[in-house]
């Protein structure tokens, strides 16, 4: 039986993260990706294509905004095999840095199969095209990914519906989409194919979409999507059934609401031509054999230490499969903080709390740290809240921007606790407000910090000018400075 230092099951963001690093330290790596072409969820079924079809519904939607305004007539179908082209050219450009090939060249063994648990060190590597085979590693790491969760709704086998794995393989925009679920996935497919030409509705669980957010940022998020899109809060769909022979779905609805005390129940259906699941994630667990090694699980997630150790010393755990932060560069990190544990011996933690993540809606949600009521939750009155418009700032103005917020949460010191935006860009300028937090440069220091004219950065700027304009123009200074220029006089 072949011997390895580090054995790394699933060939994702996380997995990967981990192979290269551990190699390139000079560990000798095995890893284990069942599907022929490593890249995991973000290359295959998630960032990368729905990144590429959100670009490209953009574009279209951008060019059907600007030929109405300028006295432009356009005419013609979209062409959706563009945008599925566009999808591919992107993932083939991408593939290449999670090719086999690649991880070879960097002195890993690349296995095609499934793997599994004989023991605490010995990995199974089941696969149809050859023999079962075992291999032995003195660490392993488990970065198996997710899939999507699929909720128990009446009818459901009989339709066909799609998920994530499925969307980027369409042919043509449905006239008709239906999407289950208020989450990231749900939102920007349903704004990709909104902008490709579907009549879009969204069925929402609970009164809100992305329910992780600052609440503050939601409404105005909503007020862009909303002129895209139907929402339908505190809705269950609770039946599907195909109708014969158009292919349609129809859906039975109920929506909950509370009237005073009593739960108000109202039915309803609706025809569509597809329908989207994107309900949340579950974490691929079942086939991995962890209960014969006594690896712990909570909810269906590997249980996992600080150090990304589970309760088994010699296997992590990165990405996905231990469900705290559904991101791939969540998986990029702990994979990084793995590398050292597990080839050398050390403690290294993983860091969430200058961890951002974006939704890729057309306004961007950016996400730092604490929301505001989480903050005070955890930090009373030790707290300051700033906040800036869009419209207050040149170049959202210039660029007819006018619908967008920044939220700076900070102690009264000025250090960043959390930082919220919904704007044009947002992902990009908001970038600078991490650093921040990371680093434990106070907001103070952004507004010194020289931003070119006119840009959107410099919205942060604006921020903490609100944080001087404080500091400096009330409590006692400005006496003092009174006192002291009378004198200086
Ligand atoms: C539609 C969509 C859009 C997304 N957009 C973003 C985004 O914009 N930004 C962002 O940061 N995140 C995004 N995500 C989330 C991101 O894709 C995941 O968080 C990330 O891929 C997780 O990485 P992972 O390594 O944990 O799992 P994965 O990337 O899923 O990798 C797991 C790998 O393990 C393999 N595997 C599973 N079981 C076994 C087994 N028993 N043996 C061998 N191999 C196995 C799988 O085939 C897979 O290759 C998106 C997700 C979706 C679905
Ligand atoms: N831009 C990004 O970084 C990005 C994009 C896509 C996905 N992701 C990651 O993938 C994860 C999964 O995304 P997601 O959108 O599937 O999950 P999610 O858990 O974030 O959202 C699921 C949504 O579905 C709703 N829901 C669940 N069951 C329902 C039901 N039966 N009927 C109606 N609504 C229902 C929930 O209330 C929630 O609004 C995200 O949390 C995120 O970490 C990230």
């Amino acid at each position: 039986m072949k011997k390895y230092d580090i054995v790394v099951i699933g060939g994702g963001a996380g997995g990967l993260t981990v192979a290269a690093g551990a190699a390139g330290l000079g560990a000798s790596v095995a890893l284990i990706e069942k599907e022929k072409q490593p890249g995991g969820d973000c290359l295959h079924y998630g960032c990368v294509p729905s990144k590429a079809l959100l670009q490209a519904a953009k574009e279209v939607y951008n060019a059907r905004k600007a030929a109405k305004e300028f006295g432009l007539h356009l005419s013609g179908d979209i062409d959706f095999g563009v945008a599925k082209k566009r999808v591919i050219d992107a993932q083939k450009i991408i593939e290449k840095h999670d090719s086999v090939e690649r991880f070879e060249n960097m002195g890993v063994d690349v296995y095609h199969g499934e793997g599994s648990f004989i023991t605490r060190n010995e990995i199974q590597i089941a696969s149809q095209h050859q023999e079962t085979m075992k291999i032995w590693g003195k660490r392993i790491v488990i970065a198996t990914g997710s899939r999507p969760s699929i909720p128990a709704i009446e009818g459901l086998e009989t339709v066909e519906y799609i998920t994530n794995e499925t969307i980027f393989d369409l042919d043509a925009a449905p006239k008709r989409l239906a999407v289950i679920g208020g989450g990231p996935i749900g939102l920007e497919m349903a704004q990709a194919f909104s902008r490709l030409g579907s009549e879009v509705n969204v069925f929402v669980r609970s009164n809100t979409i992305l329910a992780k957010e600052d609440k503050e940022l939601i409404p105005v998020a909503l007020q862009e999507l909303e002129k895209e899109m139907i929402f339908h809060f505190q809705s269950q769909v609770t039946k599907v059934e195909p109708i014969h022979p158009s292919g349609s779905i129809r859906l039975h609805i109920q929506y909950l609401a509370t009237d005073d005390k009593n739960i108000v129940k109202r039915e309803t259906t609706l025809e569509v031509d597809q329908l989207l699941i994107a309900a949340g994630r579950t974490s691929n667990i079942e086939s991995l054999g962890l209960e014969k090694i006594g690896v712990e699980t909570q909810n269906g997630h590997v249980l996992v230490k600080d150090t990304l150790q589970t309760s088994v010393s010699n296997i992590f755990a990165v990405g996905d499969i231990i469900g705290k932060y559904l991101f791939t560069h969540a998986a990029g990190m702990e994979g990084k903080a793995v590398i050292a544990n597990a080839v050398f011996g050390l403690r290294n933690k993983a860091q969430y709390d200058s961890l951002p993540w974006v939704t890729y809606t057309d306004p961007e949600i950016y996400h730092l740290g604490l929301t505001e009521d989480e903050a005070r939750c955890k930090h009373v009155d030790n707290l300051e809240v700033y906040k800036v418009n869009v419209d207050d700032v040149d170049r959202f103005v210039t660029d007819r921007q006018s619908v967008g917020i920044l939220k700076v949460i900070t102690d009264k010191k000025g250090f960043i606790l959390g930082a919220h935006a919904v704007g044009k860009g947002a992902s990009t300028w908001m970038q600078e407000l991490v650093y921040a937090k990371q680093y434990k440069h106070p907001i103070g220091n952004v507004s010194k910090v020289i931003h070119p004219y006119p840009t959107h950065g410099a919205i942060l700027q604006r921020a903490a000018d609100q944080y001087w304009r404080k500091k400096l123009f009330s409590g006692f200074l400005p006496k003092l400075a009174k006192k002291y220029i009378q004198w200086f006089r």
